[in-house]
């Protein structure tokens, strides 16, 4: 290149028009790059860096054959024309093409127009945007670093100021008060340093702790089906170690950086003042510092994101598995389990051991650019002291400047990063926080009173999940005030989705749901949950007394409140028999009482609040017939007039319904009473059939087995 430079006539390889057509080359490639690839960013950084080296390639020598051309004599002047117009120069004009490239582009090539963007708020912007309440403290910190950078200063020029007056043997007086202006500079600089990171450090953490808050606020605002998609540990992943990931970056890191972000301005101010030649010198081998760890940068950013992603599946699996302990046990299969969470930390191992490469590698390309950078200078620097342009006493300040400055810079660059990983984490954090829950607005009626008239008519349903499969093909059915309502039918027929649609948690496909003759969504979400209540069959208790766990919805309920649900619900008796009575713990996950009485107790906490819908999904499972029989009939009598929807695979359950639902498929194939249904003989009769035979079978097993135990 600098051959055909020095080939073609002076103009061409004048450093003004290399320069300007360096730049606008730049600008073009960079915006055809743009926007070709439109929305994807690793490539367009990627692409830039490769652009920048291909037209410094082109600019550099073209420099060189034109000072040659020229004679020596013009090459400082050049050299240091280049380092304070160039750099301005190339990247403003630079941005000045890419924006006239964007503007005029998109008329020049036919059918490619560019579509206009929503502007998108980058993850950093968002950061910054958390921080903007604290920018008065930030003020403050940054003055203090600046006063801090700045005392740091004096000390190499001091160095330099004494290493001449030693040299010359003159000025003691100034020697000894160079001792004590150094002196206390450093104190001034330290304490300024503490009450930085003092102000700094209070204040992220601050941060820190409300965007977790908002993270898990998003969270539980999203809809049901969100809870579907994820898993539980990827989500507590991204409350806990992303948030602790991007803070810790943010907090440790990032002061640092803007440490020694002000650093590297004074140092570079203080060089450019001792000697602009070697100020230069050390300026063309910036260019390397920068390119290469925005490489290594980016790799690093990707495999971190991979690494908290397997992080968070290794968490889910130990989640899930210390949920399950009973059934891991009884299944003996901890060895399985163990295999399968060896499994997922050994697949985060591979990635963690790719990570530390990754970093390994950038910050030694940083470390071997500066050491390189460094030897240059020393040489240069003294055939500048033999040649007279500059003093001993400078160089030394000079050499000691330019130690701190390409530390600083290796700092800068070896943080870059910590600061990736951040934005990697917030990236993910921020995911959650925008992400607007698939829910219609929420409805504005809260009615004094409530009959609890519920009406599907012609309700169709598919799960978001799974949208090609209708699990309910235009269901039809009324709950009606004071009545108990069966839905009956096999496994998988649709009931439980009917209670979901119900409870509001997915949104019908077609059809409408009635309550009190008004659609359901018309309500207020937090006045519907007031007024139906669900008992499922596994209902969760929480690790508190028994009186707390009934008194959960309801928590300002009186002592007769709770023990008219508790009777209701036929728990008075067997709680009053526990050790405490209703200051007994349940244990975790009401680890501590029977299934059966889990169940009551979970009867109990909805009745509590005396709800004009009441939902039970084979929520008298566990409990013995007499037992269930009894819930029914308290709640058939004193359940104050609400509409009872009942599901249940058992017959002692549904026999004495008002009314009895029969769905199959997703269809409601029969409905009547239970003696209505017999005589019509269809699908309920032989439902009914095949209990009796199974209840039949089942006691002759019993008895069967008492007379072998009697043998
Ligand atoms: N969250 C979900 N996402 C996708 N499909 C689901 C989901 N929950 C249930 N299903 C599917 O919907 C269909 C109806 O399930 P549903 O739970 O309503 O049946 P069910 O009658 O209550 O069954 P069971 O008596 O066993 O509780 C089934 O095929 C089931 O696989």
């Amino acid at each position: 290149t600098v051959g055909w430079f020095q080939r073609s006539p002076p103009l061409i390889a004048h450093p003004f028009v290399t320069l300007w057509t360096g730049s606008l080359l730049r600008g073009f490639l960079l915006y055809l790059f743009t926007y070709t690839y439109s929305g994807t960013p690793h490539w367009i950084k990627t692409f830039e860096g490769f652009q920048t080296l291909a037209v410094h390639s082109f600019v550099y020598p073209a420099y060189i054959s034109f000072l040659w051309k020229c004679g020596w004599s013009t090459l400082e002047l050049m050299w240091g024309w280049h380092s304070a117009l160039g750099l301005l120069q190339g990247y403003g004009v630079t941005a000045l093409s890419l924006l006239l490239w964007t503007r005029y582009m998109p008329s020049i090539l036919p059918g490619k127009r560019a579509k206009p963007k929503e502007k998108k708020e980058t993850p950093l912007q968002k950061l910054m945007g958390y921080m903007r309440p604290y920018t008065g403290r930030f003020i403050v910190v940054i003055f203090f670093v600046i006063i801090s950078s700045l005392g740091e200063m004096a000390i190499p020029h001091y160095t330099g100021k004494m290493t001449d007056w030693i040299m010359n043997e003159d000025e003691p007086e100034a020697f000894g008060n160079a001792i004590r202006i150094m002196t206390l500079l450093t104190v001034m600089s330290a304490v300024c340093e503490f009450v930085c990171d003092l102000i700094y450090n209070v204040t992220m953490s601050r941060i820190h702790t409300a965007i977790q808050g908002l993270v898990f606020q998003c969270v539980l605002k999203q809809e049901i089906a969100f809870f579907d998609k994820s898993t539980t540990g990827d989500i507590v992943s991204r409350i806990t170690t992303d948030t602790n990931t991007m803070s810790e970056s943010l907090s440790e890191k990032l002061s640092l950086l803007m440490w020694y972000f002000w650093r590297v301005i004074f140092l570079f101010g203080s060089m450019v003042f001792l000697s602009w030649r070697l100020c230069f010198f050390t300026l063309l081998g910036l260019p390397i510092i920068w390119v290469i760890p925005e490489f290594t940068g980016q790799f690093y950013q990707k495999l971190s994101a991979q690494v908290q992603e397997s992080l968070a599946k290794a968490n889910d699996v130990a989640m899930e598995t210390f949920s399950s302990m009973k059934t891991v046990r009884s299944f003996a299969n901890e060895e399985g389990e163990t295999e399968r969470y060896k499994k997922c930390l050994e697949h985060t191992y591979s990635l963690n051991k790719k990570e530390a490469a990754a970093y390994a590698a950038s910050t030694w390309t940083n470390s071997m650019s500066s050491l390189a950078l460094k030897v240059s200078i020393l040489y240069y620097g003294g055939w500048l002291v033999t040649g007279g342009q500059v003093s001993s006493g400078d160089l030394v300040s000079f050499v000691l400047y330019e130690l701190q400055f390409t530390s600083a810079m290796e700092v800068l660059m070896s943080y870059y990063p910590h600061v990736k990983k951040a934005i990697g984490a917030s990236q993910k954090i921020f995911e959650y926080v925008d992400r607007i829950p698939d829910i219609p607005p929420d409805g504005t009626l809260a009615p004094e009173t409530l009959r609890g008239h519920v009406q599907f008519k012609n309700v169709t349903f598919a799960y978001p999940t799974r949208p090609d499969t209708e699990v309910l093909k235009g269901v039809s059915l009324e709950l009606k005030p004071g009545q108990i309502t069966a839905l009956v039918g096999k496994s998988g027929s649709g009931k439980s989705s009917v209670i979901n649609l119900l409870e509001r948690f997915y949104q019908p496909n077609g059809g409408e749901i009635l309550l009190d003759g008004k659609p359901l969504q018309s309500y207020k979400d937090q006045y519907l949950h007031e007024k139906i209540s669900v008992v499922c069959q596994e209902p969760v208790l929480f690790a508190r007394s028994v009186r707390e766990n009934i008194k959960y919805s309801k928590e300002d309920a009186t002592e007769e409140e709770m023990f008219r649900a508790a009777k209701l619900a036929n728990a008075h008796k067997f709680i009053m028999s526990l050790p405490k009575g209703y200051d007994t713990d349940a244990g975790e996950k009401g680890g501590q009482v029977s299934g059966g009485q889990k169940q009551r107790i979970a009867i109990a906490r909805a009745l509590i609040r005396q709800p004009q819908v009441l939902i039970l999904d084979d929520a008298t499972s566990s409990l013995d017939t007499e037992s269930e029989h009894r819930v029914h009939q308290a709640l058939q009598k004193d359940a104050n007039g609400c509409s009872v929807l009942l599901i249940s695979h058992r017959l002692s359950a549904v026999e004495n319904a008002n009314h009895i639902v029969f769905l199959e498929n997703g269809e409601v194939k029969e409905e009547g009473t239970h003696d209505e249904l017999l005589q019509k003989n269809g699908l309920y009769a032989e439902f009914v059939k095949m209990q009796n035979t199974s209840f039949q079978r089942n006691s002759e097993e019993g008895e069967n087995s008492n007379l072998s135990a009697h043998a």
